[in-house]
């Protein structure tokens, strides 16, 4: 008998069947339009469970609708004194790490939401490869729920640029704080950006109580250009009247994040330009040393001239804190996370992978 040859409409049914959806990606509304149709019912908040062994109920449901409950594999995970590092598979091949911060309190997650940065941060690990694509919102919200139950703050400082993934970030926040769901509170949110101030003006807009970190780094365009390249088209002092306007219009205290760098923005003049860009404006500034990053050479700066870049601040009348970050014992503190490209690395042997793409 001859071999039968799969015919053309087969061929292009098989290509009209839409790639399996990530349940997270779903809104409250969407989740139900799926639910109202036959199988079990079952409801939204199930969708967030942080247990790998997911309810019976829950996957019959996926199955029977083609819906991924989840999409992300953890690789490999780090301990250090009170962060642990996870480096999570995405399902192209790529892999994002995310960081767990344990407080007093309760746990910070530190999440990614791009694979890769376009912004190419001359003092940053995430940017180093360029940017790869977006991450879905149910991506981001992934990363939430497998960090676990504990997770009572999440801040947008892992890999990736948020506001340059303005729609899915979005989307995520909604779908963290929904009531039906996960019931996040959006105060627990603090989104840190470069500021791109057509996004800050649509932010301004948004409805959404959550916290924003603006990392400025630098007093001047010139300097700002050669540490953030990717920047470069956005005026500085546009950057800081659109976060102003963002905590005017919120009701909201807007954080300035610095980099102090020896020899490259720590002048007592560059201290003196911060606190006047500061000033009148509801802000504060938070100060921060370099977290050495592999192939980067930059000096982390000393007691001394940070203490006297802050007394400017200080006497200025700014609101001013030294921010140290967790993780540095496992690379894991800001700006120290890389993404993996592990395409055509067989699934067993990806946990080795220890270089960037
Ligand atoms: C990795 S970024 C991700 C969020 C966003 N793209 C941004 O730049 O704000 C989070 C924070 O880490 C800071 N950062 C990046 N590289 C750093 C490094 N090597 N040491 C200290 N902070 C760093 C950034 O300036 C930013 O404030
Ligand atoms: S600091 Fe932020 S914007 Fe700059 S490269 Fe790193 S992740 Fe991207």
């Amino acid at each position: 008998m001859p071999i039968q040859e799969p015919s053309p409409l087969g061929a292009e049914r098989q290509k009209a069947l839409p790639a399996p959806t990530l349940a997270l990606n779903l809104m409250a509304d969407e989740f139900d339009a799926l639910n109202a149709s036959s199988g079990p019912q079952i409801a939204y908040r199930d969708l967030f469970c942080p247990h790998m062994d997911l309810p019976r109920a829950l996957r019959n449901w996926s199955e029977a609708r083609g819906v991924q409950l989840r999409s992300l594999r953890k690789i490999t995970h780090e301990r250090g004194g009170r962060s642990q590092k996870v480096l999570f598979g995405l399902h192209d091949g790529y892999a994002v790490e995310s960081v767990l911060i344990r407080r007093h309190d309760g746990h910070t997650a530190c999440i990614s939401s791009q694979v890769g940065c376009a912004f190419a941060c001359q003092f940053c690990a995430s940017g180093q490869a360029g940017l790869k694509r977006n991450l879905s919102a149910g991506e981001i919200v992934e990363q939430v729920v497998q960090l676990g139950p504990k997770v009572n703050r999440i801040v947008f400082m892992g890999i990736g640029e948020p506001l340059n993934n303005y729609e899915q970030v979005m989307k995520a926040i909604r779908i963290l704080r929904d009531r039906r769901g996960m019931n996040f509170p959006t105060t627990g949110i603090t989104l840190s950006t470069i500021g791109i101030p057509k996004a800050l003006a649509q932010l301004r807009e948004e409805h959404l109580a959550i916290n924003l970190t603006i990392s400025l780094h630098a007093t001047t365009q010139e300097v700002r250009d050669r540490l953030i390249p990717g920047s470069r088209k956005h005026d500085i002092n546009e950057v800081i009247a659109r976060a102003s306007s963002w905590a005017e219009r919120h009701n909201r205290i807007v954080t300035f994040v610095y980099l102090v760098l020896p020899g490259i923005n720590d002048t007592l003049a560059d201290a003196k330009r911060l606190a006047g860009l500061m000033n009148k404006r509801r802000a504060r500034v938070n100060l921060m040393r370099w977290n050495p990053v592999d192939g980067i050479a930059l000096d982390r700066t000393g007691d001394r001239s940070l203490g006297l870049f802050r007394e400017v601040l200080d006497r200025a009348g700014v609101p001013v804190v030294v921010r140290d970050t967790q993780g540095r014992d496992i690379s894991a503190a800001c700006g120290q996370l890389w993404l993996r490209d592990l395409r055509g690395i067989p699934v067993e042997k990806r946990g080795a992978t220890k270089k960037a793409a």
